[in-house]
């Protein structure tokens, strides 16, 4: 969403491999005669997997890859297609209504994809790309494809690599379909002749139960599924099954894991295990109340489990969450800090809000009931989140993906989230319709949801969803609020956005306006939308998708292209009729500003406000209704000078022109006896947390403690609003305090 668009820096590479592709595409249709035999390509592709496995020692890798057009995943039963064979394929087609199947010939090894050679049964050859592949320390890529692996593939897509070799490439997760060597599928000439008699449901589970205790769990999966394809008793069924939710849980495959306990029939006498691996799948799939309610069952029958005990704390610390919107954010800070990735365990809370259809912007946010500015209106756990630490990236090997069809770039984190969220939703399709249902503009994928009881995942459909609704986030909005504030930056330049980004499936349902009226922020994967201003019932929530602070007009609008919209808020609109000669008159005004600014003698006060009184006077709208972005800026540096000079007379008056440009509307900031007030938020940002501290000091300094002690609960709530949480507010703050 907000991450950087990257594509300017890689426009060449994306306009060469248009041009491949175009001229791959003249080639649509034929069967290359070049293509290499079968032991060339064995040879070649040994040699080029020597040569990546060397440079595996390099930190710094950088991947490029491009994703093609977009193309469907299979959603045709294995049942209803046609063999085809390495000889038959056509270059850049689908081969709708057939299946290939590839024995692997060598060892894989991973680029982007995992890539390896695969033969048919007439020994003919060729390289096999594998993409959204979990990472070689979730899975190594051998257990994806190794040599002697015999692997189908769906519908396959022959194609002209970059390098200008033939290749099948997959890029939907449930287009591939690993066969066992003896599946009546598999050519009768590799079929595995002789009956193994001890491959019994007891000695696969065995071997299952061995690649446990190793940490092998996708190893132990297979072996357990073996087993249940094995003649079996209902009880022996029973203790597989229970086994192999163990390995699936560890896989991250909730929802197998919890349909493998039985839940939520787990009979007469239910086992202790069985519970508790249930209990565990439905905490990691969020649903934490019925986890309580598995695991007070469990306490009942079996008691004295402490780590079901455990489990039951913190599932009800969920539910607390989840209820209430009541966090420790103590906690949550101290968590997001100590973890990498920061994906920290917390539940989503959603607030009094509700989604409607707008009129212009499709569908929006809308509060249900009054809101006060700084309530909180959603807490929300990352759908999925991709972490590069912002100190040391090379935590991660750097992908740039670029998709052709779209001319967009991701770089990073954004490109790992394609692959997270494709894994996430293979792994648990009880999750996928909350992501599915997000805005992806006129992509139709599929309509079926399963074929042969196998999830089907687009990953295109992936793809255009995290176009629209990825936001990039730094690892702690305090962190950000920090730099800010002790660096006097107007800025921080500890938001690289491209670094770290998810997908919040709840918030993305806000839509962007100038004029915003919610603000989030980032502890680790949760991220933090509290109102700005004070919301009657119906009021769209929105918050900026970029910040209009130190943005042209003109430059704004461009950004808002990757949505496809025009913000038609009233800055906007202003911004475009402002006359030109007016926006030079600005330019020249902030030129002399900057002179006096850099005089080395220090700046007069008087001189500085003089020319903030020109610049004010070139707005015709009233603050309150279009904030004056250029000029709380210099005002704030009026208000700190007044400070020091220990002149609160000064400094409060500077304070509440800080306020008033930035659209707030204020009573009693002066040295009367009337109470400071806001009637009406304005902008909300992290410097307006100093200058009401600053109001404060000025309050105190003029005797006028109660009004300092509303100024302090003010900047708490602007803390509140930028930071995410009030907690830390004292330890931030305690130069000012
Ligand atoms: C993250 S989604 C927001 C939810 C979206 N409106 C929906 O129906 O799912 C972003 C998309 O919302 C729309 N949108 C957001 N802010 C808008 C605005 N200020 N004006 C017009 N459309 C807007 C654009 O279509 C944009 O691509």
């Amino acid at each position: 969403m907000d991450v950087h668009d990257v594509t300017s820096g890689h426009f060449q590479q994306l306009a060469n491999q248009k041009e491949l592709l175009q001229q791959a595409t003249k080639r649509r249709g034929q069967r290359p005669r070049d293509r290499k035999s079968r032991e060339e390509t064995y040879l070649r592709f040994m040699m080029a997997r020597r040569q990546v496995l060397a440079k595996k020692e390099s930190r710094h890798m950088l991947h490029t890859s491009f994703i093609p057009p977009a193309y469907l995943p299979s959603s045709t039963s294995l049942a209803e297609l046609r063999a085809i064979f390495i000889r038959d394929l056509q270059l850049e087609i689908h081969h709708r209504g057939t299946y290939l199947i590839l024995r692997a010939i060598t060892p894989p090894y991973r680029l982007t994809s995992i890539v390896a050679i695969g033969e048919d049964e007439m020994g003919d050859a060729i390289m096999l790309q594998l993409y959204q592949q979990e990472q070689e320390n979730v899975r190594e890529a051998t257990e994806v494809v190794d040599a002697g692996m015999i692997l189908l593939i769906k519908e396959p897509y022959f194609k002209v690599t970059a390098s200008g070799d033939y290749s099948v490439r997959v890029d939907h997760l449930s287009d591939i379909v690993h066969i066992e060597s003896d599946d009546l599928m598999v050519p009768a000439g590799w079929r595995q002749r002789i009956i193994e008699i001890d491959r019994t449901a007891e000695s696969l589970k065995l071997d299952g139960n061995a690649f446990v205790k190793q940490g092998k769990y996708w190893k132990a999966i297979k072996e357990y599924s073996a087993a249940l394809l094995q003649p079996a008793t209902p009880e022996e069924v029973e203790i597989i099954k229970r086994n192999r939710s163990l390995a699936l849980l560890k896989t991250k495959q909730f929802d197998a894991a919890l349909s493998d306990t039985g839940y939520p029939h787990f009979g007469s006498s239910p086992s202790e295990k069985a519970l508790f691996r249930a209990a565990e799948a439905l905490y990691f799939l969020g649903r934490f109340s019925e986890s309580c309610t598995v695991l007070e069952d469990l306490g009942t029958n079996f008691q004295g489990n402490k780590q079901a005990l455990a489990l039951l704390a913190r599932a009800r610390n969920r539910v607390s969450e989840q209820e209430t919107g009541q966090y420790n954010f103590n906690l949550l800070q101290a968590e997001a800090k100590g973890l990498c990735p920061p994906h920290i365990d917390h539940a989503t809370y959603i607030g009094p809000v509700d989604i409607r259809k707008t009129v212009k912007k499709g569908r929006g946010m809308f509060v249900t009931k009054a809101v006060k500015a700084g309530d909180l209106i959603l807490c929300e756990k990352a759908f999925a989140h991709a972490h590069v630490a912002e100190n040391n990236k090379s935590n991660s090997r750097i992908t740039v993906l670029m998709a052709i069809d779209t001319m967009k770039s991701y770089l990073g984190g954004q490109a790992d989230l394609i692959r997270v969220i494709a894994q996430k939703l293979y792994r648990n399709p009880s999750l996928a319709p909350a992501f599915k249902k997000l805005h992806h503009r006129e992509y139709e994928t599929v309509s079926t949801s399963s074929v042969d009881s196998v999830p089907i995942v687009d990953t295109f459909l992936v793809e255009r969803i995290m176009e629209i609704n990825i936001f990039g986030c730094p690892l702690s909005s305090l962190d950000i609020h920090k730099d800010v504030m002790y660096n006097q930056a107007k800025e921080s330049k500890k938001w690289d956005a491209h670094h770290s980004c998810g997908v919040w499936t709840f918030a993305s349902y806000i839509n962007h306006s100038c004029t915003s009226n919610a603000r989030r922020s980032f502890i680790g994967d949760m991220m933090i939308v509290r109102a700005t201003q004070d919301l009657q019932p119906d009021t769209e929530v929105t918050f900026w998708y970029h910040s209009p602070e130190g943005t042209s007009a003109k430059a704004l609008q461009e950004k808002f292209k990757n949505w496809d919209f025009v913000c038609e808020c009233d800055m906007c609109k202003v911004a475009g009729t402002t006359p030109a000669t007016v926006v030079a008159q600005r330019e020249e005004i902030l030129k002399a500003m900057k002179c006096i600014l850099d005089a080395e003698a220090g700046f007069q006060p008087a001189k500085l406000q003089h020319l903030i009184n020109a610049l004010d006077n070139t707005y015709t709208r009233a603050a309150h209704d279009v904030p004056r972005l250029l000029v709380w800026d210099p005002q704030l540096l009026i208000a700190r000078c007044y400070i020091t000079q220990l002149n609160p007379g000064k400094a409060i008056e500077a304070v509440g022109k800080v306020l008033v440009a930035l659209g707030f509307v204020v009573v009693g900031a002066d040295a009367s006896s009337t109470g400071f007030t806001i009637t009406k938020w304005g902008f909300a940002m992290d410097h307006l947390v100093e200058a009401l501290l600053h109001a404060r000091t000025a309050f105190n300094g003029l005797g006028k403690t109660a009004k300092a002690g509303q100024a302090e609960e003010y900047a708490k709530t602007m803390y509140r609003i930028v930071v995410g949480e009030d907690t830390s507010f004292a330890a931030t703050h305690s130069a000012y305090l």
